[in-house]
């Protein structure tokens, strides 16, 4: 068999450190880890398993935290679910940096300090658990589905991720994709210039949101299916406009799928609609990959079968070597398109959203733009050479961090801010929160590009304070594709257009909708460059 890595160039010894975030996120000295001293002192006696040395331990029984009725009330009568961002602030404002609260039967615990989650992070293991998975592990186990990577654990986790990580966890393995995502830039461009000439001043786009999310959606895809959809044409194909509709249902009932996991299987017969929504929406999720996948199947077995080399991406690459099986293909391809899209739709509707609120800064970057591409288009190795719109994106994702909490179960009895907290426990960290504290970024509330910037190679920006993409060996595996698609799209968004508020526009806040997500639509302008 002839197989030719044309796009993906693996180099498995480069892979063993993941994200090789453990160098990369040291805080820089402006922000240097001050780990409080009795978190330090607990940490190194709990590395060493001697907990008489570690001062005071406190249980979690004397833990602050609002009470559980007062959660209860904060989160079914008063819509906390929509609010999690600002609860989280409001909590840590009064409870302080660590803090429990209870969820029914579910005792969490909240980690609103930047050195905190940065202690349990650092201390994770091989195979770090983010959250309980059953409703997703049930719905794969009805329909013989395999797990992807965002619901599984353990070794069968373990195993895929290191076979996903030495293909798109590099700047360098997605950098080959660019003219692949540039396609799709071009395809944004002329729709950004039909929908405004369908409104009458010829300038606005209503809800960018909805252009950003059909953008990622035809990018990413053409990353992980080498396919175009079709999502930017006047008319969607049939096949791409049901797998949106099923994309919605799943964030839709949002609130109806958490309930899916919450509500005990023996009240479905009484209550079933929120187990019917969420077994329906992960049916057409699968159904859409398991057809792009067979497709591309069908394709490399007519070229063998003629004796043709092999040429391909990602899922060529997946399909050749089969280092998954491929229920593992059709479970990782269906999640990373789920993970994909809406993460990446709502940090550009942001970012556009700060660029029109902040003309000098978007004047700033044009600026830079011109001064290093010309008006060229731009490839993934620009972008280097280009710290104001790494600035952007990480900016944009500090003031609206799409996950505004992750969570830790607790692998191993830990000793985080004093409190004993045991194995299986648990954790929110609190990202929200900590990209908004002022320690760490003076003047939070105000959008500053420039505050990413390094003043030379050595100087590293990176802390723990905002990690919207996680850390560690569990941190998100299609943060380098979201880059490219954001950074190659926003680059030639601001080349050609200058992007203006609307009338209809006043301030939008932020909601939490599973991510944290525009509470009303963003119109803008988009005026050409001359
Ligand atoms: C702006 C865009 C994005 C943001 C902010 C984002 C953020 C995150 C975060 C915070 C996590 C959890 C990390 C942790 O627990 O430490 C995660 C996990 C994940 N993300 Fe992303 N993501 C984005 C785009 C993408 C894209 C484009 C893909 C797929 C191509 C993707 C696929 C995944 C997957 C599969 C996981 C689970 C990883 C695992 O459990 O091993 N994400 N993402």
């Amino acid at each position: 068999m002839a197989l030719r890595k044309a796009l993906l160039h693996v180099s498995r010894h480069s892979a063993q450190h993941d994200t090789s975030a453990r160098g990369l996120l040291q805080p820089r000295a402006l922000h240097t880890s001050t780990v409080p001293e009795e978190t330090a002192r607990a940490a190194a006696v709990n590395a060493e398993g001697e907990l008489k040395h570690a001062g005071r331990v406190k249980s979690l029984r004397e833990m602050p935290g609002p009470s559980a009725i007062g959660n209860l009330i904060e989160f079914f009568y008063r819509d906390g679910f929509s609010r999690i961002h600002e609860i989280q602030l409001e909590h840590s404002q009064k409870y302080g940096k660590i803090f429990k609260s209870r969820f029914g039967p579910q005792l969490v615990v909240s980690i609103a300090d930047r050195d905190l989650v940065a202690q349990v992070l650092r201390a994770e293991g091989v195979a770090p658990q983010r959250a309980n998975m059953e409703s997703w592990k049930e719905y794969r186990d009805m329909r013989r589905r395999a797990t992807g990577l965002i619901s599984a654990e353990a070794d069968e986790w373990l195993k895929m991720r290191s076979v996903l990580r030495q293909l798109i966890l590099r700047p360098r393995d997605v950098a080959v994709f660019s003219d692949d995502v540039n396609k799709v830039v071009s395809d944004l461009v002329v729709k950004v210039r039909k929908l405004r000439s369908q409104q009458p001043d010829g300038l606005t786009v209503l809800n960018v949101n909805d252009l950003f999310f059909k953008f990622a959606m035809e990018g990413v895809a053409s990353i992980l299916y080498e396919a175009r959809l079709g999502c930017l044409q006047d008319e969607i194909p049939k096949m791409s406009q049901e797998y949106i509709e099923a994309l919605h249902l799943m964030f839709s009932s949002f609130k109806t799928t958490m309930y899916a996991g919450a509500i005990p299987k023996w009240l479905r017969p009484i209550i079933p609609k929120p187990w019917e929504e969420f077994c329906l929406s992960w049916d057409g999720l699968f159904k859409f990959s398991q057809i792009h996948v067979d497709r591309k199947l069908a394709e490399i077995k007519q070229k063998l079968e003629r004796g043709e080399e092999v040429k391909g991406g990602l899922l060529t690459h997946m399909l050749v070597t089969k280092e998954m099986n491929l229920e593992e293909i059709y479970a990782n391809m269906t999640e990373m398109l789920l993970a994909g899209v809406d993460t990446t739709s709502f940090t550009l509707s942001w970012s556009t959203y700060l660029l029109a609120k902040h003309p000098s800064v978007q004047q700033r970057i044009s600026e830079e733009l011109s001064r290093v591409l010309g008006g060229r288009v731009p490839t993934a190795d620009d972008v280097p050479q280009l710290p104001l719109i790494k600035g952007l994106v990480k900016e944009t994702l500090r003031l609206y961090p799409v996950l505004p909490g992750n969570g830790r179960i607790t692998q191993d009895d830990l000793i985080v801010g004093g409190y004993f907290i045991p194995k299986g426990t648990q954790l929110a960290l609190c990202h929200y929160s900590t990209s908004m504290d002022e320690e760490t970024f003076p003047n939070a509330e105000e959008f500053r590009p420039e505050r990413w910037l390094r003043k030379d190679s050595s100087d590293r920006v990176e802390n723990f304070g905002s990690i919207p993409f996680g850390y560690g060996i569990r941190s998100c595996i299609g943060k380098r594709i979201a880059e490219l698609e954001m950074y190659l799209s926003l680059i030639q968004l601001l080349q050609k257009f200058r992007i203006e508020m609307t009338p209809l526009t006043g301030d939008v806040q932020a909601k939490t909708h599973g991510l944290l997500c525009p509470a009303a639509p963003i119109d803008v302008c988009f005026i050409d460059r001359v």
